[in-house]
This record gives structure tokens, C-alpha cells and sequence, in this order.
């Protein structure tokens, strides 16, 4: 079969690449290799079941009927994306796996059997897998998940230990703890959330710790291993812990493994993510690679901005260059939220700019009277010569929000002195950042 273009994954990348191009009458297969996959981590097992956990089980719904609706809106949305490729006339979706046999052929076998599929264009969006740190009884022990797979449970365990304070780590230890786990954090480095703002990072440690959470962190598994509750951890602070069940969380990497990259003129970097130019396109001619696999940042919006970046190359006036991304803000949905865009003090710091800092904690704002919340703190780093915000650090009510009101100065080169000066509604969080730029 011949296509004009063909996707490997069905993730949020390909859909809108091949929702566009089928716009364009372009003749696309899709090939997912789970028929539970389809819209790809962000919509069935990443972004929407979690951030759908954190919200019900801050309303204080109970783990079944959190896990109920859960599974009930991630089948919905997977529908919606199967349905809404499957029934265009321009699109063909293929369920199995996909691999190379030559640049421009993949075979993908179905249960229905084997197809040879040959694509003019070929987009990679095969997204990123867990990985499994070399931890000695880490593969044999049992009562050990990923983020997949204990969102699968159908009870709460009592006990839950984490391996990784990272986004998932934080983010579940959050959930969890809401829900009535009672939570251990094990992290192998000595300072916690150690890219963040040290005043940042501290005020999260409180707020998790003030929740139950135990944190411990210089705390590298050594050996995992089954006990009478479920699991047991041996950490190389001669420490055990043991869990109803072991959630690990170290990484993800570019998932490639069955692609049969060695069949083609596709080269991986040394950390495994698919090498990509300016446009996506890989080290083979009319291939191109969007989202995780890149292994570089993981988020659904990298991922839909990519297949926005190949497609302007491929549709549109062709301007558009990776090199020239504006600010990526990222946000770590715990209880309050956490968010960042730009440079961290330290960052600054050591690129040389003559900068102001100013910290406003949430508790001063009236909001924080309405809504019944103190916590957090709200930080900004802003460059003292041209005036132009280098960075925030937002802990609390709304910054999963308001980093985007900041990423948007920021691109846009606003200077902070029209956030200081800005008419801004009232009693709201926006209001913080009248005082967070009152530097003067
Ligand atoms: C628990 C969790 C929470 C997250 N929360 C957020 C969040 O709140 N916000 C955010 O922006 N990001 C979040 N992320 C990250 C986000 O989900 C990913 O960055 C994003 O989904 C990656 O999209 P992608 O298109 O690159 O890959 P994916 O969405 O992973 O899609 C890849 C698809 O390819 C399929 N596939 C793989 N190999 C093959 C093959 N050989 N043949 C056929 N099919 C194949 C896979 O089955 C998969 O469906 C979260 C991730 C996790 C794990
Ligand atoms: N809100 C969001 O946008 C969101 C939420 C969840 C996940 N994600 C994406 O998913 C990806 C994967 O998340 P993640 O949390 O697994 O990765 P991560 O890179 O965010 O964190 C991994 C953590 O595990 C620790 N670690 C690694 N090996 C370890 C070991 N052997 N023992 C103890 N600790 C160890 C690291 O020090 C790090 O803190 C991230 O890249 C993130 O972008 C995004």
C-alpha cells in the first residue's frame, strides 16, 4: 500500500499531523501499535487521567470512584481520536506494531496480518517509555508499577513508596497522599527539586510534608525485594522501607526499540533520542521525528508544537525553525501547583546578567483570603538594564495558569514595569504580580 504519508504512534504530534495533512487530501496512515493507546500517553495513561485524579481527589472523592470517572473520560477520549482519524476518508488506521524495513517502508503487523506500507512522507511519533534504573530485584520483585500501570489498580494502597521526585514522583506523591496513601518520596540526590528556586523547592517540601509525605532524599535504591507488606527497599543510607506497592519514577526514555532504526539512515544521539534539523526532519531525507522520541523536553505541548513546526515546512510559508522556540513554561501539577518559565536566579547568575529578584508570598494577596489558601510563594528575575522579565517561579493558586500570562511577556519582550503597572480584575491571583514587580 502506498500512502502519502504514514505515522508511527498515534500521539498527539501525529494526530494533528495527519489531521492537517488529510485536510489537505493527503492520503495518511496511522499506526498505533495499542488498541488502549490511541491519542497517546498525554490523552490514556499522562496528562488528562492525573490531572483528572489530582482535581477529584481534592474534592474529596474516595480512590473507585476517582479510578471510575478516571476510566470512563480517558475510554471517552480515546474513542474520540480513534473515530475521528478511522471515519476520515483520507485516513487509514493500522493497530500493531511499526518498524522500518527501508526509509521510506514500514511494515506493521495486525492481528488481521502483516501490511508493507510505503510513505512519501514518514512522521515518528513514538513517544517515550519509563525506565527501569539497574536496581538490584527491581525487575523480579513484585508490587512494582510505573505511572501506567498503577493507575491501574483498583484499590488505593495503604502504603506507597516512590522512587524519583521528579514531575511524576511529586505529582503522585501528591494525588496519592490526597487520596489517603500514605506516601515515602525516595530521591537519590541531596537536594530536593534541585533545578527549581531553592525558596521555591523548600515552601514544596513544606506543603507535601505538611500532607503526610515523607521525603527522604540522598536515599539511591540499592535492592528491591518482596515482603510481607508487598515490596521492601534497601536505600544506600542503610535505610528499609517497606510498601504496599512501589511506584518508579526515574526517567523516561525515546521509546525506538522496535522500530528497526538499524534498517534505515535514521541516527539517535548518545542519549537515544531520534537526531532531528531545524525543520524535524531526521538524518533520512522525508522522515521526520516529532515529540518524546526526540528525548529531549516531554510534554504534550512539545509535542503538538513540533507537528505545528513540520507542518508550517510542509503546508505553510516554511519559516518556522526548532532554534527559534520562544520560552517552553512548564508546569508540575501538585496541591498547590508549581510553575516556571525562563531562568532561575542561579541561571542568570551564571550567564552574566546584572538582575532583580523579589519574592511575594501568596498569603499577602487578598485571594488568598477568598479562597482560603496561604500557601506557596510567587519569585521573579528580571534583567535590571532592559527592564525584560528573565524568569518566574510560581508556588501556588493559579500558576499552573499564570506562567502562560508571563511566557507571553516574556516572548512578546514586555518590560516588568507593565506588569507592576497593570489594571488587573479584582480579587484575583494576577493581582500578586503588581507587588512580584515592584522592584524598584
Ligand atoms: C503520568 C504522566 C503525566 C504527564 N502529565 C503531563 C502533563 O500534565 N502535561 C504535559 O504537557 N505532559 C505530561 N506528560 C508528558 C506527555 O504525556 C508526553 O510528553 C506526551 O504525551 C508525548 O507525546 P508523544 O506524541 O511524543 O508520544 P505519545 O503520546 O507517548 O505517543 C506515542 C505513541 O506511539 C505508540 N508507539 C510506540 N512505538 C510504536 C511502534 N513501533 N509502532 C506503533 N506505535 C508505536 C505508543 O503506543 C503511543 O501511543 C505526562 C506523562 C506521564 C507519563
Ligand atoms: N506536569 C507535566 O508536565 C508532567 C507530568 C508528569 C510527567 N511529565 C513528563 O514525563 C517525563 C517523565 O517524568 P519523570 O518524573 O519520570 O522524570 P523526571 O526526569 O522528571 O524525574 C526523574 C527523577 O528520578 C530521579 N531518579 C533517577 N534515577 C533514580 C534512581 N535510581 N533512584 C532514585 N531517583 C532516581 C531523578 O533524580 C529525577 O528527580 C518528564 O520528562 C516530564 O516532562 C510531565
Amino acid at each position: 500500500m502506498k500512502y502519502d504519508a504514514i505515522t508511527i504512534g498515534f500521539g498527539q504530534g501525529a494526530h494533528k499531523i495527519a489531521r492537517d495533512l488529510a485536510k489537505k487530501k493527503w492520503k495518511v496512515a496511522m499506526i498505533e501499535k495499542n488498541d488502549q493507546m490511541y491519542g497517546g500517553s498525554c490523552v490514556n495513561i499522562g496528562c488528562i487521567p492525573t490531572k483528572l485524579m489530582d482535581h477529584d481527589a481534592k474534592e474529596g472523592h474516595p480512590y473507585e470512584k476517582v479510578k471510575e470517572r478516571r476510566d470512563q473520560v480517558v475510554a471517552h477520549n480515546r474513542e474520540n481520536n480513534y473515530n475521528g482519524m478511522q471515519n476520515n476518508e483520507y485516513v487509514d488506521v493500522y493497530t500493531g506494531i511499526g518498524s522500518f524495513k527501508s526509509n521510506h517502508v514500514v511494515e506493521v503487523a495486525t492481528k488481521d496480518g502483516t501490511y508493507e506500507l510505503e510513505g512519501t512522507y514518514i512522521f515518528i511519533d513514538t513517544g517515550s517509555v519509563p525506565n527501569m534504573p539497574p536496581i538490584d530485584g527491581l525487575k523480579e520483585a513484585d508490587h512494582v508499577y510505573n505511572s501506567t500501570t498503577l493507575q491501574e489498580l483498583d484499590h488505593l494502597p495503604a502504603t506507597l513508596g516512590i522512587i524519583g521526585g521528579g514531575n511524576i514522583g511529586l505529582e503522585f506523591a501528591s494525588i496519592y497522599a490526597t487520596l489517603g496513601a500514605k506516601v515515602t518520596l525516595l530521591e537519590r540526590s541531596d537536594s530536593f527539586m534541585e533545578h527549581e528556586e531553592p525558596e521555591i523547592a523548600e515552601a514544596v517540601q513544606k506543603v507535601l510534608e505538611d500532607k503526610g509525605i515523607r521525603i527522604q532524599l540522598n536515599a539511591e535504591s540499592e535492592q528491591v525485594s518482596n515482603s510481607k507488606e508487598g515490596v521492601e527497599v534497601k536505600t544506600s543510607d542503610g535505610q528499609v522501607y517497606s510498601f504496599e506497592a512501589l511506584l518508579v519514577a526515574a526517567g523516561h526514555k525515546p521509546q525506538t526499540a522496535e522500530l528497526n532504526l538499524e534498517a534505515t539512515d535514521i541516527e539517535v544521539d548518545e542519549k537515544g533520542g531520534i537526531k532531528v534539523n531545524e525543520q524535524l526532519e531526521t538524518t533520512a531525507e522525508k522522515v521526520y521525528a516529532v515529540g518524546d522520541v526526540r528525548g529531549k523536553l516531554k510534554f504534550t505541548y512539545i509535542t503538538t508544537d513540533d507537528a505545528a513546526l513540520v507542518l508550517d515546512h510542509l503546508l505553510g510559508n516554511g519559516t518556522r525553525k526548532l532554534s527559534e522556540r520562544k520560552h517552553v513554561p512548564y508546569a508540575i501539577f501538585i496541591d498547590p501547583p508549581v510553575a516556571h518559565v525562563g531562568l532561575t536566579e542561579k541561571e542568570a547568575n551564571e550567564k552574566g546578567y546584572t538582575f532583580l529578584t523579589n519574592i511575594v508570598p501568596v498569603k499577602s494577596t487578598v485571594r488568598s483570603n477568598v479562597i482560603n489558601d496561604e500557601r506557596g510563594l510567587y519569585k521573579a528575575v528580571v534583567n535590571k538594564e532592559n527592564e525584560e522579565i528573565l524568569g518566574v517561579s510560581l508556588f501556588g493558586d493559579q500558576a499552573h495558569e499564570l506562567v502562560n500570562m508571563m511566557k507571553m511577556a516574556m516572548d512578546n519582550h514586555i518590560p516588568y514595569t507593565y506588569l507592576r503597572d497593570q489594571v488587573i480584575t479584582h480579587p484575583v491571583m494576577s493581582e500578586i504580580f503588581n507587588t512580584l514587580f515592584d522592584l524598584s
